[in-house]
């Protein structure tokens, strides 16, 4: 049934008039009025702790926008779900990453079948695995154990997995030593290969649709690098597995039934890392951490089923996001880790939230009245402090920030942990405060400046401060703390696109570039170009043509420093 826009409730325009108010606030001024500011706009569930005080919100603001999620029926799709009904609608698919954390005896049936009975075997038979390559069970072909696990894939098949890895590094297996290749660019495979004894090698090649032109290139390129230095193909059973849902594929591919490890269609690739594409990070962290990983998603599952929406977590970061983009009309958003171990969470949001959200139609294929998913940025904390948090202070657009930190370290170097939070807590106290001229120009004549010093220098020391930030605390970064915190991003960017009434796991708008990327591929391979392309594409396809031919035309191993690794 089509869904009304959000923009047409009633609670659309009172948020409208709210917000004409709101913009008058100063975020400092409602923390001076309310000193229990931050424990009303604070929440716990799963282990994490939200902080939303430090957005241009009251108590009227949350109880309209959460009156909005009621209004855009937030509960019944959420429920609607979690029973696996197909609300992928334009590719008639459920959306079930839900039950790949769901424990043992769960029940769910999809369409006849007892999908929590097929999620178990599958954490069954990569339990099996996995406990043979960490203990050095599982021998390669010339007898010895693993030491290099190679994770070949890209997009889901390959963010979500290394995120996790980095994340629980920790955790991570004395032995083994995980990478992760996903650019087709040559040069991420071939810096990698001759650090690789391939006898100690194993390449997981991880692909839901198995047809990725990206992974099957290096997929190919990497076999073909194994059997130049292992040429009996019964070698490569010991050394190539795959994680998929095109068994056909897979078997074409030369990889061993039995090296295969299934998923389904119902689990969209962003959505994957619970399913047998996170058997990178079962490999480095172990069976039972990797359950405890799930076991974190699943707590924050039931909370989100569960809890009230005013009380409830991912709704609730959903809502400052929707007030953010659709009432402030802030068109970005940045995650600023304060942990070097979650350095690639950001790009891993990127893909969640925008390939999710970032689209312009509704479910029924008619155009938003409002935009969806801003655009998702960020780094490390302190290394962005010294980089971009420039913008973030004194820019002209509002950036709103998800600061995310544990209270716990996962070191015991002195020090620096205090460091770190303290980093963390000032910044986001600083993007709320600023500083106005009274301050800054006391401060200058504090440190002994002249009048028309102080004057001169001025507008460059006003922070305009009232830039909204959440901040998210861990109490460790453990695998459990680190499941609940991607589900909450997954039911998060859910929430939202309900709102906005975007299907949000589809994702047609990375296809027009495979296909025109398939043509210009032909033509720089040699076919005839197309008198079709722009002027610009013409031109490009043309001078890389020439530069083909040119190094073709160089004496042998002059064009190339790493020849020896080239397929
Ligand atoms: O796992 P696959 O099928 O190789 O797809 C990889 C990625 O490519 C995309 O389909 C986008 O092209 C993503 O949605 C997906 O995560």
């Amino acid at each position: 049934m089509p869904r009304m826009p959000f923009t047409a409730s009633a609670t659309h325009t009172a948020l409208m008039d709210h917000h004409a108010r709101a913009c008058q606030w100063r975020m400092a001024d409602l923390f001076a009025q309310d000193p229990l500011r931050a424990q009303a706009f604070s929440l716990e569930a799963a282990g994490l702790f939200l902080d939303y005080s430090k957005n241009r919100i009251d108590r009227t603001t949350v109880a309209l926008l959460v009156a909005l999620a009621r209004e855009c029926g937030v509960a019944q799709q959420r429920d609607a779900m979690f029973a696996g009904a197909r609300i992928n609608t334009t590719e008639n698919r459920a959306v079930l990453h839900t039950a790949l954390r769901a424990p043992r005896g769960h029940t769910l049936r999809l369409d006849g079948r007892d999908i929590n009975a097929d999620v178990h075997a599958v954490l069954d038979q990569m339990r099996l695995f996995s406990d043979q390559v960490r203990t050095g069970a599982w021998r390669g072909c010339q007898g010895q154990a693993m030491t290099d696990i190679v994770n070949i894939g890209i997009g889901g098949s390959d963010l979500g997995p290394k995120m996790a890895c980095q994340a629980l590094r920790p955790y991570g297996h004395p032995r083994l030593t995980s990478h992760f290749i996903s650019n087709a660019d040559g040069n991420d495979l071939a810096a990698l290969l001759p650090r690789l004894n391939p006898a100690t090698t194993l390449f997981i090649i991880a692909s839901k649709t198995f047809t990725t032109a990206e992974t099957m290139m290096n997929a190919q390129t990497a076999r073909t690098w194994f059997l130049r230095q292992h040429p009996h193909t019964g070698d490569l059973k010991k050394h190539f597995v795959a994680v998929s849902t095109n068994t056909p594929a897979v078997q074409a591919f030369g990889i061993a039934p039995e090296n295969m490890f299934p998923f389904w269609d119902w689990v969209g690739g962003r959505y994957s890392l619970w399913s047998a594409i996170g058997l990178s990070i079962m490999l480095a962290i172990g069976f039972d951490h990797f359950a405890q990983l799930l076991a974190g998603a699943h707590a924050l599952d039931r909370h989100f089923q569960e809890a009230p929406l005013e009380r409830n977590l991912p709704v609730l970061l959903a809502l400052i996001g929707i007030w953010n983009r659709n009432y402030f009309q802030d068109a970005s958003l940045s995650i600023a880790p304060y942990h070097q171990d979650l350095k690639y969470f950001p790009a891993y949001l990127q893909q969640l939230e925008m390939e999710s959200n970032g689209k312009q139609v509704a479910c029924d294929g008619t155009p938003l009245a409002a935009p969806a998913c801003p655009v998702i940025w960020g780094n490390v904390g302190t290394n962005g402090q010294h980089a971009y948090f420039q913008l973030l202070h004194q820019g002209a657009d509002v950036v709103p920030v998800d600061f995310i930190t544990a209270l716990q370290p996962a070191h015991d170097l002195p020090g620096h942990h205090t460091a770190l939070l303290a980093n963390c807590f000032a910044q986001s106290e600083a993007l709320m405060l600023g500083k106005n001229a009274g301050q800054a120009s006391a401060e200058m004549q504090a440190e002994g400046n002249s009048a028309p010093a102080i004057a001169a220098l001025l507008p460059h020391k006003l922070f305009p401060g009232n830039r909204p930030s959440n901040t998210l605390l861990l109490e460790t970064l453990s695998p459990a703390r680190l499941g609940a915190l991607i589900a909450l991003y997954e039911h998060k960017t859910f929430v939202q696109g309900v709102i906005w009434g975007i299907n949000s796991f589809d994702q047609w708008g990375v296809e027009l570039g495979k296909v025109l990327a398939k043509q210009i591929h032909a033509e720089l391979a040699g076919a005839a170009v197309s008198n079709q392309h722009d002027s610009s594409t013409h031109g490009l396809i043309a001078r890389a043509r020439a530069a083909t031919l040119q190094e073709k035309a160089l004496p042998d191993g002059a064009s190339r420093s790493r020849s020896s690794i080239s397929p």
